[in-house]
């Protein structure tokens, strides 16, 4: 039979697809890949913490899930949103490219320790992030899928500029990586570097399991339900600065998950291991503990900021 699969058109959601189609049809399957502009999409003057929406860069998808015009909706995982409706569901989630946040410029000389250099990022948690580890760099927003990212690294309007390396890596674009920063200082963001297919619930059992055997990589997803339940407990979408981060070891998952103000001064963290069976109970538990020493006070901070 023929999935359809539904996705952004941007570049790298589109070499996403392609790559989920090509482990489909290695099942036996046939494709058709349906791609569609979503809010995120559409809007690109603004970042995204300032359009606030959950779901900016899924909700189309979702709608053509529910109508039964697609089979799956391929998502970058960081961009899904902690709580899917129930009638909907998240199927399988890739294995996970390199997590860690880069930096690319096209000066081979580039250095993070320059005074008085200019990093173009549109993300909440890296801007925080490097304003705490980095205190003499300053930041601009830098919205707008990769190519546009790039394209205004290329005419200067920043030195450098920060990205997941995976998007990089898929987009072909490694050789300007001048920094490959630290997971323990730049933590990334719940999800960041895996892929996630999202189904209707109602879809046939015996589909969805065919599907979830061809696409599903299960020590991402051990991994990645420990994120969600952190990310969920946190009650934050993609604009709150808050950062997650599990690996699995011998049936053990480590989590480190934690929230940092927007100046970067404020910073609670949280590291702690469970059993792979108790994945969510560890995100929760992780989450709590941020919150209960300072990250509430973080929130309501960010929150009176935004206004
Ligand atoms: N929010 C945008 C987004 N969503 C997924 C990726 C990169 C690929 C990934 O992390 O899986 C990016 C770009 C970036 O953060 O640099």
């Amino acid at each position: 039979m023929t999935i359809r699969l539904a996705t952004r058109a941007s570049r790298l959601a589109m070499w996403q697809t392609e790559h989920v189609a090509s482990l489909l049809q290695k099942a036996g399957f046939a494709t058709e890949i349906v791609p569609m502009q979503t809010t995120g999409d559409a809007i690109q003057d603004r970042s995204l913490a300032k359009i606030g929406a959950k779901g900016v860069f899924t909700e189309e998808l979702e709608v053509s899930l529910r109508r039964g015009e697609t089979h799956l909706a391929v998502h970058s995982a960081k961009d899904v949103q902690s709580t899917i409706p129930p009638d909907l569901e998240l199927l399988a989630f890739l294995e996970r490219e390199q997590v860690n946040d880069v930096v690319l410029s096209y000066n081979e000389a580039f250095s993070l320790e320059k005074p008085g250099i200019v990093l173009g990022t549109s993300s909440t948690r890296r801007k925080a992030q490097l304003r705490r580890f980095y205190p003499e760099a300053s930041t601009a927003e830098a919205r707008g899928n990769l190519q546009t990212r790039l394209r205004k690294l290329e005419e200067g309007q920043f030195d450098a500029l920060v990205l997941a390396y995976a998007g990089v890596h898929r987009m072909g674009y490694h050789h300007l990586v001048r920094y490959t920063l630290p997971t323990d200082q730049f933590v990334p963001a719940t999800g960041q570097g895996s892929i996630a297919i999202e189904c209707a619930a109602s879809l046939d059992e015996g589909l969805k399991a065919q599907l979830k055997a061809a696409l599903d990589h299960p020590e991402t997803h051990t991994c990645l339900l420990a994120e969600r339940a952190f990310l969920h407990t946190m009650e934050g979408g993609c604009s709150i600065p808050s950062f997650a981060l599990a690996t699995l070891a011998g049936g053990v998952v480590r989590l480190h998950g934690g929230l940092i103000s927007l100046s970067g001064e404020e910073y609670v963290e949280e590291i702690r291991e469970a059993p792979a069976a108790d994945v969510l109970a560890l995100g929760v538990a992780v989450a709590d503990s941020v919150l209960n020493r300072g990250g509430r006070e973080i929130l309501a901070s960010i929150r009176q900021h935004r206004g």
